[in-house]
């Protein structure tokens, strides 16, 4: 019988492990961890759940928070360091005991635990959940680091032996800023192979974002809103770029009056961008009266869409079961109030229910209109097949599934679980979305095309194709300028197209197309 391994399969055999000092902060982020490796988890979904449920104090709160984003983010990294000293690979320790160590490396390399602390609390962590067998084994792989780190100054290059920059600079920025090799590849092509601005925005993937809230026209103002957060204590700025945008540097948007009772979301300010600039596109010639959210759940742009454009009806077209229930709760929100303080018992806003608007018939709709409160329809279908007459829209947003690989630093596993496999199919798919987007828009209305990623497969390829392909079928679209719908906000690329970055706007990198039917 062979040996096992320290930290090997069989200590998760072992009797319960007694109690030990394991600090809760530090557990919680371990068992986050599991779940994320074990089961699939999000980790942006489970954090808050197991925070809800259990008592810390306000400092064991963020603690948790920043070892488990930050061991996430930097997984890549943290496993490149404990192979160094583990003697043997990383995916051989025992997943549990693996786990607790990339939470001792990732306090060692970027917090202020003394090392001391990082080491001893990561070994009470694994005599806490793996029992006394692997804690020799815990204990000296994270002192060899410790050691090392010291030695190195903690220069990731040198720590790593990443290739030279001069030699191989994509290596060394995926090495150095924790990113796979693809993604570094593909930012530094949506930014036109500027390496530098490359790093930058590599590296903004590992700041923790602020949280954006919008308020939603015609039910609060942004001046209200700000008002209302600062009055629950909450440290929050108006956003630099969007009208109905406001920023919280930390605090528990979630127990605001004005978002519980639907005023306020939050959401990311580039995903306000780009539905207020499709909203700012004039149309041309008489409009139908419909417009169309193509790929609404969970419904965060359907409500804000729907807010700017009070006098259209809004068909939100969700193929998901679970999500088009998200939308339908996203808009069964209270109607405009005078006074924000009076809005939760205001009167709803007019039903909408698409049956007898042109082109938009209730009869068909794969599952029926499932909620209808104020302007919008909610209809359960899918985008390529919409139970809406061809040429009925007077705008279409088309927010297509996407890998959201320019939302990272929000879903921080997300970097490693992402595949570049993945973008083919996508790309394939946001092809026919954009075509049956198009398709539904009247002569003179427009479709937003926008995307949560810069994957230029993702983004310029599909609008240019399929631009390409319509023409060819004699369907005429023209490409606006969509830079000239956010006036104010800065470096927005060369055009037509938009393109937001975290390390510039503050924003998840949106990307946002606008095409005028002709
Ligand atoms: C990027 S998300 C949209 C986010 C949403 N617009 C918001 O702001 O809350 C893409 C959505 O498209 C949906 N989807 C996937 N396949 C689709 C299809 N064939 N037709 C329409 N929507 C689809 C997904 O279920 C997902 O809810």
């Amino acid at each position: 019988m062979s040996p096992a391994p320290a930290g090997g399969t069989r200590a998760r055999q072992r009797a319960r492990p007694p109690a030990s000092r394991a600090d809760p902060a530090r557990l919680l982020a371990w068992e986050v961890l599991r779940a994320v490796d074990e089961r699939g988890a999000y980790a942006n979904l489970l954090l808050p759940a197991l925070l809800a449920g259990r008592q810390l104090s306000a400092r064991d709160r963020g603690f948790a928070t920043e070892l488990t984003y930050g061991t996430l983010r930097a997984l890549g990294v943290l496993d490149g360091l404990l192979a160094t000293v583990a003697n043997r690979p990383v995916d051989e320790v025992d997943p549990p005991v693996r786990d607790a160590l990339r939470l001792g490396a990732y306090q060692l390399l970027r917090t202020r635990v003394p090392a001391r602390a990082a080491v001893d609390s990561t070994v009470d962590l694994v005599r806490r959940t793996s029992g006394e067998r692997p804690v020799r084994f815990a204990n000296a792989v994270l002192r060899r680091l410790a050691a090392r780190l010291e030695a190195t100054g903690g220069d990731l290059a040198v720590l790593l032996a990443a290739p030279g920059y001069d030699d191989d600079p994509v290596g060394h920025l995926a090495t150095v800023t924790a990113h796979p090799r693809w993604v570094v590849e593909t930012f530094a092509a949506a930014l036109g192979g500027d390496l530098a601005r490359t790093r930058a925005a590599l590296a903004a993937d590992d700041e923790r974002p602020s949280t954006h809230l919008v308020a939603r026209p015609g039910l609060i103002d942004r001046d209200g809103l700000l008002r209302a957060a600062r009055d629950a204590g909450l440290a929050a700025e108006p956003g630099p770029w969007s009208p109905y945008a406001v920023r919280l540097a930390g605090g528990d948007p979630g127990r605001l009056p004005a978002v519980l009772a639907g005023q306020a979301g939050v959401q990311d300010e580039g995903s306000q961008l780009v539905v207020a600039a499709l909203s700012r596109v004039a149309t041309v010639g008489t409009d139908t009266g419909v417009s169309v959210d193509l790929c609404a759940g969970p419904g965060g742009k359907t409500a804000l869409l729907a807010g700017l454009l009070p006098r259209t009806r809004l068909v939100a077209v969700e193929p998901r079961a679970t999500r088009a229930l998200l939308v339908a709760a996203a808009v069964a929100r209270p109607a405009p109030a005078p006074d924000p303080a009076d809005a939760v018992s205001g009167p709803a806003a007019a039903v909408g229910d698409a049956a007898g608007s042109p082109g938009a018939g209730a009869e068909g709709m794969a599952g029926g209109p499932v909620a209808g409160r104020s302007n919008v329809v909610v209809v359960r279908a899918d985008g390529r097949a919409a139970p809406l007459r061809p040429g009925s829209a007077d705008r279409v947003l088309a927010d297509v599934p996407c890998t959201g690989l320019g939302a990272l630093r929000r879903r921080p596993e997300a970097r490693w679980r992402r595949t570049p496999a993945q973008v083919a199919p996508l790309s394939h798919l946001q092809r026919q979305l954009l075509a049956a987007a198009v398709d539904l828009v009247r002569p003179g209305g427009v479709v937003g095309y926008v995307t949560c990623s810069p994957h230029p497969a993702e983004t310029v390829e599909v609008v240019t194709d399929v631009v390409t392909r319509l023409a060819a079928r004699g369907v005429g679209v023209s490409v606006l300028d969509a830079r000239e719908y956010l006036p104010g906000v800065p470096d927005l690329g060369d055009g037509p197209f938009v393109q937001l970055w975290p390390h510039r706007h503050g924003t998840d990198a949106m990307f946002l197309a606008l095409l005028r039917r002709s």
